[in-house]
């Protein structure tokens, strides 16, 4: 089975990840629908504080199931602290999913509304672990601010990465990506929804304090084609490993309460 390599499509997409990762069917697993009548406000949630410093951002990488930008997280430089975080957590990659058609691709949902993509910010708590392998370990190891992106104008911000995607077309091509300032993708209130969950990829590790932003920003068509048109292995004929859908659907809540830094 270790030949077996997970992924978003029929044979090996997230209904086969129990397979290999039992994880899949436990009690705090990520996406979820986000169903607004029932999140609980939360006076004592406070404003979240990203302080992000642009040149710690380094490569830009595919992964073979998505690409990341990775930033330098050997110093404490671009940290998020605040919010429901107790402790400062330090930015390790943003990374994207998205669907085969523009009408899907979020993998949270809200009110049972999937929309055409969504951004993640993942961030590990430096503070109370020594890296990042230790922290996903641990259920306050990281913390990721998702944002979900609506079908609609040309982001600008955006287009500073998606300028970049054709140099690292295959799996495990990168390229050099930095003075990028990740808060130029973030919309202007900052209001979020939060809970306990996973990463939402194999291993499903449940360590995760999910920030979702009420907020949107946009995506535009051709945008969200340029992520489709990464490789997610190498190949010559250009339409057999095309990246189209990266997105798990969302999982049952158990018993979570989702809170909100907003009224
Ligand atoms: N979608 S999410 O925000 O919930 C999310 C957050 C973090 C990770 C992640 O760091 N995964 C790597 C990892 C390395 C060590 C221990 C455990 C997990 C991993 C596992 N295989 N490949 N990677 C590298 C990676 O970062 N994959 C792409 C992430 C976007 S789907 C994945 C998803
Ligand atoms: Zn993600």
């Amino acid at each position: 089975m270790t030949s077996w390599k997970w992924g978003y499509e029929e044979h090996n997409g997230p209904e086969h990840w129990h397979e290999l990762f039992p994880l899949a069917y436990g009690e705090r697993q990520s996406p979820i629908d986000i169903q607004t009548k029932n999140v609980k406000y939360d006076p004592d949630l406070g404003p979240l504080k990203p302080a992000y410093d642009p040149t710690s951002a380094t490569v830009i990488l595919n992964f073979g199931h998505s690409f990341n930008v990775e930033f330098d997280d050997s110093d404490p430089v671009s940290v998020l602290s605040g919010g429901p975080l107790s402790e400062s957590y330090r930015l390790k990659q943003v990374h994207f999913h998205w669907g085969l058609t523009d009408d899907c691709g979020s993998e949270h949902t809200v009110d049972g509304v999937q929309y055409a993509s969504e951004l993640h910010m993942v961030h590990w708590n430096a503070e109370k672990y020594s890296d990042f392998v230790e922290a996903v370990s641990q259920p306050d190891g990281l913390a990721v601010i998702s944002c979900l992106l609506e079908l609609g104008e040309d982001n600008s911000a955006l287009q500073q990465i998606t300028d970049v995607l054709d140099s690292i077309k295959n799996k495990g091509e990168e390229a050099v990506f930095t003075d990028f300032d990740p808060m130029s993708l973030l919309p202007e209130s900052l209001d979020y929804w939060t809970y306990l969950g996973s990463i939402t990829v194999p291993p499903l590790l449940e360590c995760v304090i999910w920030i979702v932003l009420k907020d949107r920003i946009s995506i535009s068509p051709e945008q969200l084609a340029k992520f489709r048109s990464l490789h997610h292995s190498e190949c010559e004929d250009d339409n057999s490993c095309l990246m189209l859908s990266t997105f798990r659907p969302p999982q049952p809540l158990w018993n979570r309460e989702v809170r909100a830094s907003f009224k």
